[in-house]
């Protein structure tokens, strides 16, 4: 069963002691918003979760796939914005899953665009599609609403909601207000 726990977590950056002792658990049709000021910890926690990163002290268990949602795209900017998707996508076995990927962001018509004309918002919706395409349960999303407009902000919602529906599990980093109903509080 798809399941991310951290336990005891603590993180060490630069020698300085950032958070310690601390305990999630979420199981599938969970989330956790992860909140406070800039530099207190929220990207390092993410980059824990997706085992980017050691934690100091404590354990991280995960059961099933992650998708992690970084500042950076990991998008070839000379790639038609499909194509770029599609790398990615293609390497899980999941190419066919980009068109409705897209059209999930509200991308779809700009698929032959190269990604290096997308503008900031719509970069953002792109590293989303990303997400949605690859199919994994876990989404680690690092400040997911950076340079989203409002209407957009209400689309990525929507997206984290209907896919804790479908089972998945979503951990979100954020400085902005996203509404993720039921969510557990991880205040920095
Ligand atoms: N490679 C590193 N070596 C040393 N210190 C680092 C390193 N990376 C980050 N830090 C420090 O760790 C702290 C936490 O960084 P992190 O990016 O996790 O914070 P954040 O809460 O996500 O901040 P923001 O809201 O500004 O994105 C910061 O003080 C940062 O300077």
């Amino acid at each position: 069963m798809t399941r991310l726990a951290l336990e005891g977590v603590a993180c060490l950056r630069g020698g300085r002691l950032l958070f310690e002792g601390l305990d999630l658990a979420l199981a599938p049709g969970e989330a956790a918003l992860v909140s406070g000021p800039n530099g207190v910890g929220k990207s390092s926690l993410i980059r824990i979760a997706a085992g980017l990163l050691s934690p100091a002290a404590g354990k991280i268990e995960v059961e099933g796939e992650i998708a992690l949602m970084a500042e950076a795209p990991a998008l070839d900017p000379e790639l038609p914005l499909g194509n770029a998707l599609g790398f990615w996508a293609g390497l899980d076995g999941r190419r066919g899953a980009v068109p409705d990927a897209l059209a999930a962001v509200g991308l779809a018509d700009i698929a032959r665009v190269p990604v290096r004309m997308l503008s900031t918002g719509q970069r953002r919706r792109a590293a989303l599609a990303r997400v949605v395409a690859s199919g994994a349960p876990i989404w680690l999303l690092d400040e997911p609403a950076n340079g989203l407009d409002v209407a957009s902000v209400a689309l990525l919602e929507g997206l984290i909601a209907g896919h804790r529906a479908a089972g998945g599990i979503a951990l979100v980093a954020t400085h902005l207000p996203i509404a993720l109903p039921d969510a557990r509080e991880v205040a920095l």
